[in-house]
């Protein structure tokens, strides 16, 4: 028993909430949804091992806040991926948890109605029901696994993931990933640390053993057998990183390290400096650098939402701006298409 004088102090409530064969049960998966997932993540292992020669892109919204939003931006994205699947693999940005340098919302699974009401079970359903209308209509997702539980959750609905730049270095989130059935990408530290996603990519690679929930909710001890499909990702830290001096400098630390020197570059965060206008002169580098040889590149990460620039959650929800980001600033539609096209077009002559 729980000793009040000792334990539990600062804890206010310990609320049981639907299990992950319950949220299932809830939001199946089917035919449809196998097959995208089946071929979104086997076809970033090939993009990854350099067998498909196609670039990844990561591109949408940093944080999913409005499920109508997100779903309006998968049916212009799904038009668009078809349109350029000849040269780019593009895979939808569906981020439900966000990592907060200090405090602040973060993100729809841990607060769906963004009022401070944090309906985790709430954010979950929701999560599910968004991840399993995608994957219906066959465009592959991305996410990032920031806690440890909830990829018992939703991460069958999940091609790639990313593990953050504040969470690189943790061992317990390197031991999750190292059971992931996706690819795994890992940021350099908020610092510009690339030390810590090259070691990340070796513990991954290991088996490792961890207690966290089984399917139906009981504790269980997870033993998993270690994820080799890794890589790292630029995304600049106190300098960004994303120009072919540093990438050439990070292709020579792979390679002595013994692992492939395959990496992505993220267009945003600090990279862009926080400026969403500067993601196209990041990807302006990265389509310079692969015309002119570069093989190292496998994709790219774009932070993207219906309409530029961000807002700040105001108390009254009813007032947000539609498809306006609530966490990073993003750009909008009209500038991703364009970009993308230049994109393809140029990497393919
Ligand atoms: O990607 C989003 C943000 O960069 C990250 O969550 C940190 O945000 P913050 O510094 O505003 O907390
Ligand atoms: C938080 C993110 O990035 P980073 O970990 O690089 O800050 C993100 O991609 O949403």
């Amino acid at each position: 028993m729980t000793d009040k004088r000792i334990e539990n102090i600062n804890v206010s409530a310990e609320d049981a909430i639907i299990t992950p064969n319950q949220l299932k049960d809830l939001y199946p998966l089917n035919e449809n949804i196998i097959r995208t997932i089946e071929k979104g993540q086997g076809t970033i292992k090939n993009i990854l091992s350099g067998e498909d020669k196609r670039i990844l892109v990561v591109v949408g919204p940093c944080s999913i806040h409005d499920i109508d939003v997100a779903k309006a931006y998968a049916q212009k994205l799904k038009k668009l991926a078809d349109e350029l699947s000849d040269t780019l693999y593009l895979v939808m940005r569906v981020y439900f948890e966000k990592p907060r340098t200090t405090v602040g919302w973060q993100g729809l699974i841990n607060d769906p109605f963004l009022d401070d009401s944090h309906q985790l079970e709430e954010g979950l359903k929701q999560a599910r029901e968004l991840l399993t209308y995608i994957a219906e209509i066959g465009l592959p997702v991305a996410g990032e696994a920031l806690d440890i539980v909830t990829p018992q959750y939703i991460q069958d609905l999940i091609s790639w993931t990313a593990i953050g730049a504040r969470t690189t270095e943790s061992q317990s989130h390197r031991k999750m990933a190292s059971g992931l059935s996706s690819v795994v990408g890992f940021k350099n530290g908020t610092d510009g640390n690339i030390k810590i996603a090259v070691n990340a990519l070796e513990s991954v690679a290991s088996p490792h053993n961890f207690i966290s929930i089984d399917p139906d909710g009981h504790v269980a001890v997870v033993r998993t057998k270690g994820n080799s499909n890794t890589h790292i990702i630029l995304r600049g830290g106190k300098e960004p990183n994303y120009d072919s001096d540093s990438v050439a400098r990070y292709e020579k630390y792979l390679a002595k390290v013994g692992l492939p020197t395959r990496m992505m570059i993220d267009c945003s965060h600090a990279n862009s400096n926080k400026k969403a206008a500067n993601q196209r002169l990041v990807l302006k580098s990265i389509e310079e650098q692969i015309k002119t040889g570069n093989k190292s590149i496998m994709g790219v990460m774009i932070e993207s939402n219906l309409f530029a620039g961000k807002q700040s959650i105001p108390a009254d929800i009813t007032t947000l701006q539609y498809g306006v980001s609530v966490t990073d600033e993003c750009i909008g539609w009209d500038e991703t298409e364009e970009l993308l096209k230049a994109f393809a077009t140029s990497i393919q002559s």
